[in-house]
């Protein structure tokens, strides 16, 4: 079986890692894993996407996965850096009418709808916008914050993760169909060896937007793995 040796040299030493479309070796000291967006406003009841109407019922068992992806990356010495969407306190990140952010976006479209919820929803400062509780981010974890679905738009993620010699980005996150993949298909363009692991993301929409995700990484993007495979190859990575 072919299996693709991410990055520089080093990954020749490194993990191999069972994934689709082929398998993926991988130096730890290349990889990060890239938390999207696992804030209330995603993954709790209350939060901005449960208010505007999306079944979260499958953010629960998210959590539970990342957190053991992020357990794993830690005592692997794999870099962690957690993504935070969202906008200054004003909305001014966010845009105006002249944006087509102002008429796409949810979160903006649930606030004019509802006045009352002005200024809650994904403004930095409040509930909404932190990290949810039981994923809270640790010492010599890294924290990068967006304002669109795409990480690297606009954003410090490109050069926090090549000034550290990261080649590979293992995403895991929400929401599967909308900055998960925007992001790993820009990282693709600027070089990055991406893979998503499936069951420690949650989709948007119907189950076919996971699924088309999937197709689209897989056959286009990047690759696909799991919590498990993930676990099970960098959990082997002996501790400095
Ligand atoms: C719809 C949406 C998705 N965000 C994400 N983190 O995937 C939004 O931010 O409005």
């Amino acid at each position: 079986m072919t299996v693709t040796t991410a990055g520089a040299d080093t990954a020749r030493s490194g993990v191999t890692m069972m994934a689709r479309p082929e398998p993926l070796r991988m130096a730890p000291e290349e990889t990060a894993v890239v938390v999207i967006d696992m804030q209330n406003a995603y993954a709790s009841p209350g939060g901005y996407v449960d208010l505007a109407g999306f079944d979260i019922a499958g953010a629960a068992a998210a959590i539970e996965r990342v957190g053991m992806v992020l357990d794993t990356a830690r005592k692997a010495g794999v870099q962690i850096v957690y993504l935070q969407n969202g906008w200054d306190a004003e909305y001014q990140e966010a845009g105006g009418p002249g944006s087509p952010n102002w008429h796409k976006s949810n979160a903006l479209k649930t606030m004019r709808a509802r006045p009352e919820l002005h200024g809650q929803l994904l403004a930095r400062g409040t509930w909404d916008y932190e990290i949810v509780d039981a994923l809270a981010p640790q010492a010599g974890d890294l924290r990068v914050h967006k304002t669109r679905y795409s990480a690297f738009f606009n954003s410090q993620l490109d050069s926090v993760l090549r000034s550290r010699g990261i080649r590979n980005i293992v995403f895991v996150g929400i929401a599967t169909n909308v900055c998960v993949e925007s992001t790993l298909r820009d990282g693709f363009h600027l070089e990055y060896f991406g893979v998503m692991l499936e069951d420690a993301t949650h989709h948007l929409g119907p189950p076919m937007m996971q699924e088309a995700t999937v197709y689209n990484i897989e056959k286009f993007f990047g690759w696909v793995s799991t919590v498990a495979d993930f676990c099970g190859s960098f959990g082997q990575v002996p501790k400095d």
